[in-house]
């Protein structure tokens, strides 16, 4: 049990546990830790706990309870643990303890200052799927006719690629050096020019190959019948080409029994997708983005290198109502984080004003992920019954006509009357 410098662990509760086979051992009293997060985290956390508290209560009548540990990050980090400490090893050992979080959004400044201590944590605890799954749900304006179409995993890379952080800034000595070796070594076509900056894009065949295995065998676990590998490889042919190479490969290598690739679907089986097949195909990423708006209903779960899956998924929720019911969980072999999709909106911080939908539905995917799916169908049901009794946050009520304008904290009371 790791000692922790500052961190008070709740006096009642039990840790969850890896089995031997791989599966989490929950008790009725899990300790789950929680980062509050910066700017709207606080305001959507408060939310989102009295929803899945409500959930887990109602699911299970008092016999299942979560005991929540706060661990902190971001700026309250640096009010816990002193100045410049933004991800205190203290929080990285209680997760790989406690082994599943839930966490509000982190700052990140552009531009300069610190990295990222989203990515930090993914990269640390090796969380290496980012899974959001974009689904409508009734009554949510959105922006196209027929919203419903889409419904949709993303599995994002979350280790590697240009959110490795390997960068050199214009003018610097670092930069200077890299563009020196390469203009003079490797002699490109195109010299890179005086002044530059220059990031380094990593895809590896390891990072690459697990991320499609784990998209695959959620494919296989949720019934679903296809994976789309989205990439940029007609450009970066190294990169995100073999990103997409790899994920055939591992298809292949690993899943030969169940999944079929496009070519083989025309040729063999007339376009008719066998029963208990999974089809595999690719879409180059720029295709993609028009793809899911102008036939969303031909795609279910899209598998793609870190850039584009971040993209693909504010996109995405857009589509279907907005960031405010975005959410996502970062799950590895040893413990899953889940947060939102969105950041930490900054101008409303403080306000119990943004929709907590995307933190609450990201708790739905935790409680999903520990096995207590009577208290996350209870969740979706508040979700659903709060919006179509039109009783929703800013976010909605702008576009919707005749409907009641919630706080954050009222929104997710409101859910729990519901469920
Ligand atoms: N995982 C994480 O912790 C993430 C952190 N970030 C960080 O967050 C900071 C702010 O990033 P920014 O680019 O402004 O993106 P944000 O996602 O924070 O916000 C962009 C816009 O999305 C809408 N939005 C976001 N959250 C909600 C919500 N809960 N309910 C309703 N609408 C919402 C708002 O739109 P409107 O203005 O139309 O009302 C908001 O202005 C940056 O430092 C960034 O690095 C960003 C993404 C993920
Ligand atoms: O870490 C950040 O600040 C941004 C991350 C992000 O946009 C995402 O994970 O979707
Ligand atoms: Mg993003």
């Amino acid at each position: 049990m790791a000692n922790f410098e500052k961190l008070k662990v709740p006096a009642t509760g039990s840790r969850i546990t890896v089995g031997a086979n791989g599966n989490l051992n929950v008790p009725a009293d899990p300790i789950i830790p929680f980062i509050e997060g910066d700017g709207t985290g606080p305001d959507i956390w408060n939310a989102t706990k009295l929803v899945l508290d409500a959930a887990v209560e109602k699911a299970y009548a008092g016999k299942r309870k979560i005991h929540w540990f706060e661990i902190y990050a971001g700026e309250k980090a640096n009010e816990v643990y002193g100045p410049n400490t933004w991800l205190p090893n203290d929080t990285l050992e209680a997760i790989k303890e406690y082994i599943v979080a839930i966490k509000g959004p982190l700052t990140t400044p552009v531009g300069g200052g610190i990295r990222s201590i989203n990515v930090a944590l993914r990269q640390e605890l090796d969380l290496y799927s980012c899974i959001r799954p974009v689904r409508w749900f009734e009554g949510v304006p959105a922006p196209v006719k027929e919203p419903g179409k889409l419904d949709v995993v993303i599995f994002r890379e979350n280790t590697e690629d240009v959110y490795s952080g390997i960068e050199y800034k214009s003018g610097s000595a670092d930069v200077e050096k890299l563009r020196n070796f390469i203009n003079t070594e490797l002699k490109p076509k195109e010299p890179i020019r005086e002044g530059s900056g220059i990031g380094i894009k990593p895809i590896s065949a390891f990072g690459s190959k697990r991320l499609v295995a784990a998209a695959i065998k959620h494919a296989i676990a949720t019934g679903r019948t296809m994976v789309t590998l989205v990439h940029k490889g007609n450009i970066m042919k190294f990169t995100e080409g073999a990103f997409r190479d790899w994920g055939y490969e591992v298809a292949k290598e690993q899943f030969a029994d169940v999944v079929i690739s496009e070519a083989d679907l025309w040729e063999k089986h007339d376009g008719k997708l066998p029963a208990g097949k999974i089809l595999i195909n690719d879409r180059i990423a720029d295709n993609m983005f028009q793809q899911i708006l102008l036939r969303p209903d031909e795609y279910q779960i899209l598998a793609t290198p870190n850039l584009n899956g971040d993209y693909l998924s504010d996109a995405a929720a857009a589509q279907v109502g907005g960031l405010g019911i975005a959410p996502g969980g970062n799950v590895g072999d040893k413990a899953a984080v889940f947060e939102a999709t969105h950041g930490t909106a900054p101008k409303y911080a403080g306000q119990d004003k943004v929709n907590p939908g995307s933190l609450i539905l990201s708790g739905e995917m935790m409680l999903r992920h520990m096995g207590w799916n009577e208290a996350a169908d209870l969740v979706v049901k508040g979700m659903e019954q709060a919006i179509l009794n039109k009783t929703v946050t800013y976010d909605f009520h702008r576009q919707m006509e005749g409907a009641t304008l919630l706080k954050a904290s009222e929104f997710a009371v409101a859910m729990c009357k519901a469920m």
